[in-house]
């Protein structure tokens, strides 16, 4: 099985993914770092492990980690060693040659473990640092580890400063820190871009341990003060956004100066049983890397978009724009194929049914309202795929709801409960407001692949990863439908454009992919 993404790096013309792997089996255990390159980050070329575990400082598992590059273009990863004694120490470690584009081989520096759990801190509470970045006021490098303090079970974020990457000094204070949220794994620390002359933002992330979720927070960095400070407080990391609804965790991104864009991969976990996982002999899958921004419409969240390489992927396209569908029906698409999609999709609702709201709806949640099934005035309306028109389909639908304010709120749901008659799966209706702002359609992209549909609402500004299992609504007996499920009104679907995609087959590498 594989797990965490770690050390994302763009080099030398690959872009490089290392992630959490166990080469004994679909569970997790006996971790090491695989390996894989691409030219485009779509076709890929598995590589032999990167690193496993064989010293006495990460014999219980090469941890998580991150590469820092730098201005001469050389680079290094920091990680996580599980030591003999299950203690969690920071390592260095460099490339063999750095002059193999393909980063084979990694020396394990002779000072690790570098960095040792400092007074207070749980010796297996002290893991995965992140990219490290330069502070040209005193000339070090940055890194930040995740940790937790018991006392008010708070996720802490505790920033170290090098020169060398071989001695570590604790800058006092904390970095962030948020009560009741628990062990921060995986922490992400990185600028957002203020374009047009706009004040630029922080994100940080954290991947909560107590509820598998990853969490992130908008704010801004004093790098003297050694403080991040949301902007919101009702946001703040841990309790309020999310990068991703669904199934997503361990996420980590870097910078990509190909492309000029911020790129993000996840950890998508299988949601049915290990006995499955090991029945079919491995478990877990990466997501289609996403570039991220801040949303300069809104600057409240982010935009998360599939890489546009993604594309390249697309062949038979389907214009099915313009389509008016009234309440209380399903349309199904006619498409030869409906288990690989890339679908664009945009809704607006009838003006009348919208106006004609006027009770309040406060009470909306995706995960507790009864899901595609359950009737409202403006809603639920969207998508259906992998849906065989009988038993099996996965639901990514808007509901749109007026608050106590007058305001109309609007929910971007999942709703996986249908998406297979298999038992021993988890099943549930996923999702969380998103924002409309006055004069916008209510957009969608969903991206289809047999067991996985990552959706990608308003933009960006919310997304949804589920991993559905259906076994009726495969091959040729999956479909697609729109829906409107909504009790008044209509909704014309301004834009449809099915795309159906090719596959992307990873190889191992081969001489001649040089
Ligand atoms: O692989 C270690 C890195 O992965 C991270 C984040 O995913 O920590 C995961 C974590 O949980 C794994 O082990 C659990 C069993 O102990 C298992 O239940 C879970 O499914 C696994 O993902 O690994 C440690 C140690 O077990 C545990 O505290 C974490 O939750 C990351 O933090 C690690 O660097």
């Amino acid at each position: 099985m594989h797990a965490d993404p770690n050390g994302p790096v763009y080099y030398r013309g690959w872009y490089h993914l290392f992630y959490q792997y166990n080469p004994e089996g679909a569970v997790w255990g006996n971790i090491a770092w695989g390996h894989a390159v691409s030219r485009d980050l779509v076709h890929w070329r598995h590589l032999p492990l990167a690193m496993v575990p064989d010293q006495w400082y990460d014999i219980n598992g090469v941890w998580t980690g991150s590469a820092t590059v730098f201005p001469d273009g050389s680079l290094n990863m920091l990680y996580t060693g599980s030591t003999n004694a299950s203690v969690q120490v920071q390592c260095l470690a460099l490339p063999e040659d750095p002059n193999d584009s393909l980063l084979r081989n990694w020396t394990k520096h002779e000072a690790n473990p570098i960095l040792l759990p400092p007074p207070g801190i749980g010796d297996k509470d002290f893991r995965d640092p992140t990219t490290a970045w330069f502070d040209e006021s005193d000339g070090t490098w940055r890194t930040v580890i995740g940790s937790k303090d018991n006392n008010g079970h708070a996720g802490i974020a505790m920033v170290y400063k090098t020169k060398d990457f071989i001695s570590y000094e604790l800058i006092p204070g904390l970095l962030h820190r948020v009560d009741g949220t628990g062990m921060w794994e995986c922490i992400d620390f990185y600028p957002v871009s203020g374009k047009n002359g706009s004040e630029e933002l922080y994100v940080i992330k954290e991947s909560s341990d107590d509820d598998r979720h990853d969490w992130y927070a908008l704010g801004r960095y004093d790098a003297k003060a050694n403080t991040f400070t949301p902007i919101d407080t009702e946001n703040d990391l841990g309790i309020g956004l999310r990068y991703d609804w669904g199934k997503f965790y361990a996420s980590k991104t870097f910078y990509d100066p190909a492309k000029e864009r911020r790129v993000l991969w996840s950890w998508i976990g299988e949601t049915d049983s290990e006995r499955a996982d090991v029945a079919k002999g491995w478990a877990s899958l990466m997501s289609i890397p996403r570039t991220v921004e801040l949303d300069e419409k809104t600057r409240t969240n982010l935009i998360q978009w599939p890489v546009e390489e993604i594309e390249t992927l697309r062949i038979n396209s389907t214009d099915l724009s313009g389509v008016t569908i009234d309440h209380g029906s399903v349309f199904p698409l006619p498409l030869r194929r409906a288990t690989q999609l890339d679908i664009e999709a945009s809704f607006r609702l009838d003006a009348a049914a919208v106006a004609a709201i006027n009770e309040a709806d406060v009470g909306y949640n995706c995960s507790t309202s009864g899901g595609s099934a359950n009737r409202g005035t403006l809603g639920p309306f969207g998508i259906l795929v992998l849906a065989d028109g009988k038993e099996e389909q996965t639901a990514v639908y808007f509901y749109v709801s007026r608050g106590l304010d007058g305001a109309l709120q609007t929910h971007f749901c999942q709703d996986e409960s249908r998406s297979t008659i298999a038992k021993d799966v988890v099943k549930r209706v996923v999702g969380y407001t998103v924002p409309v702002l006055d004069g916008e359609a209510f957009s969608v992209r969903v991206l289809v692949d047999h067991s996985i549909v990552e959706s990608f609402a308003m933009g960006g500004r919310s997304t949804a990863t589920s991993r559905v299992y259906p076994t009726e609504a495969i091959y040729a007996a999956a479909g697609a439908y729109l829906f409107n499920n909504a009790t008044s009104g209509t909704v014309t679907v301004e834009k449809l454009i099915v795309h159906e995609m090719d596959s992307s087959y990873n190889q191992v590498f081969m001489s001649e992919d040089l």
